[in-house]
């Protein structure tokens, strides 16, 4: 019989699933889905094999009895699993848990303690952690007895200093938990990995990593570990988002709470679901769809994207004392040449020089010879880091196939 592991990944509005053949100790890709618009009218699953041919897509409208929340969305895909692999034995699920706070600092085996640690995160973490325990508690209902990990979305940035990993506020909050703890590490993980694959000498150097997807971050690396990040204390901090503002003066909560009279949730909701591309653009949250309009609002929401991961780029070479390399990733890092484009036009000061050829093409070098920094795009895989966590946290991870490629 042939096993396999689960990854989920649990977000607010949507899980992502990798399904991994682990027979041999090694994860290979079997497939690869989501169910998306989770609480919405339409929810959709859809899910493609290791080669990325489709295996179709389902619909589940309100109508018909659709998807209402997660726990009964991870039971959809639990389903899917066992009726398109008949006849192998689930061995492990891996979870990607957005917050570990100071005490998880490496992926680690789930049981009922952890689930309470992870719990009291909730408050740091709104709109990813409920949802991340929510897939565990599912998956463990569906698999009594399947070990389960939990993999941390914080744990790559734990070594920063204490200048970076601090706010300048009494001192009692840094020692209660409030600190500037940073997140995507998974993907920073994976992408550090994999350039010391693709380009090992600027592995080994100062890199600036920007994960801009729909959560979107940035990340100085130095050696091979993470010196600073955008995030800080929860998912909202840093570049503007999707639906979340990004970096924001403390003065404008104050404003919202003292002048306008909003409660705290008024505030969560404005700032987590109504702020970032959408809230500048009046429009939508997703790129391609700022990119397709040519009114001045999305224009606008892009400028103010463009122009936060520019000033980033200076910010966190300062930190690491100069610049060697540059990655993009995520879904607007590997995929919008334009994106790319503006932050990087007129960098020349700073040592990058573009090749507008072959960023257009979404090639792996997007540097020109002449670039003293090079710029790569990786595509990041957060399911292969989490898979290969789980079968090391179970003893099950063959070493020397570690290193396999995307
Ligand atoms: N070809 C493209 N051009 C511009 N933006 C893109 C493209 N493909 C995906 N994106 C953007 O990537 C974002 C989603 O990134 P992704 O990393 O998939 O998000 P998530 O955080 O949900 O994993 C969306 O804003 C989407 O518009
Ligand atoms: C931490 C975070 O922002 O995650 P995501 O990009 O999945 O929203
Ligand atoms: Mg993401």
């Amino acid at each position: 019989m042939s096993k396999t592991l689960i990854v989920l990944n649990a977000g607010s509005s949507s899980i992502k699933f990798v399904v991994f053949d682990v027979t041999e100790g090694k994860p290979v890709n079997l497939a690869t889905g989501q169910i998306e618009g989770l609480g919405a009218s339409a929810t959709v699953f859809s899910a493609k094999d290791g080669e990325g041919q489709s295996f179709g897509e389902r619909n589940f409208d309100k109508a018909s009895g659709g998807i209402s929340n997660h726990a009964e969305g991870v039971d959809v895909i639990l389903r899917w699993i066992d009726e398109t692999f008949p006849g192998s034995e689930v061995v492990a699920v891996g979870h990607r848990v957005v917050h570990g706070g100071v005490r998880f600092t490496k992926p680690v085996k789930i049981d009922d303690t952890v689930i309470a640690e992870l719990e009291k995160l909730i408050p740091l973490a709104p709109i990813h952690q409920p949802h991340n325990i929510a897939g565990i508690l599912a998956a463990r209902e569906a698999f009594p007895g399947v070990p389960q990990v939990a993999v941390f979305d914080t744990s790559f940035h734990r070594g920063h200093p204490f200048y970076n990993d601090t706010f300048a506020i009494p001192r009692e909050f840094y020692n209660e938990g409030v600190r500037r703890y940073g997140f995507h590490g998974v993907s920073y993980e994976y992408v550090t990995r994999r350039m010391k694959q693709i380009a090992p000498l600027d592995a080994e150097g100062r890199v600036v990593i920007a994960h801009l997807g729909n959560g979107a971050s940035m990340c100085a690396v130095r050696y091979g570990h993470s010196i600073a990040s955008t995030m800080g204390f929860s998912a909202l901090d840093g570049l503007p988002m999707g639906t979340r503002c990004g970096n924001l003066d403390a003065g404008v909560l104050l404003y919202m709470l003292d002048q306008k009279g909003y409660s705290s949730s008024e505030i969560r909701n404005i700032l987590y679901t109504k702020s970032g591309l959408l809230g500048l653009s009046g429009l939508s949250q997703d790129m391609r769809d700022l990119e397709a309009s040519d009114t001045r609002e999305a224009r606008e929401a892009i400028d103010y994207f463009v122009n936060r991961v520019r000033r980033e780029v200076g910010a966190l070479s300062a930190a690491l004392d100069g610049l060697d390399a540059m990655v993009f990733c995520g879904g607007i890092g590997e995929n919008s040449w334009r994106v790319r484009e503006r932050v990087l036009q007129g960098m020349q000061w700073i040592g990058i020089d573009l090749d507008e050829e072959a960023n257009h093409r979404n090639a792996r070098l997007i540097s020109s010879p002449l670039s003293r920094v090079r710029v790569y795009i990786v595509r990041t895989n957060e399911g292969l880091m989490i898979a290969e966590h789980t079968l090391d946290v179970l003893g099950l991870l063959v070493k020397d196939v570690q290193q396999a490629a995307e």
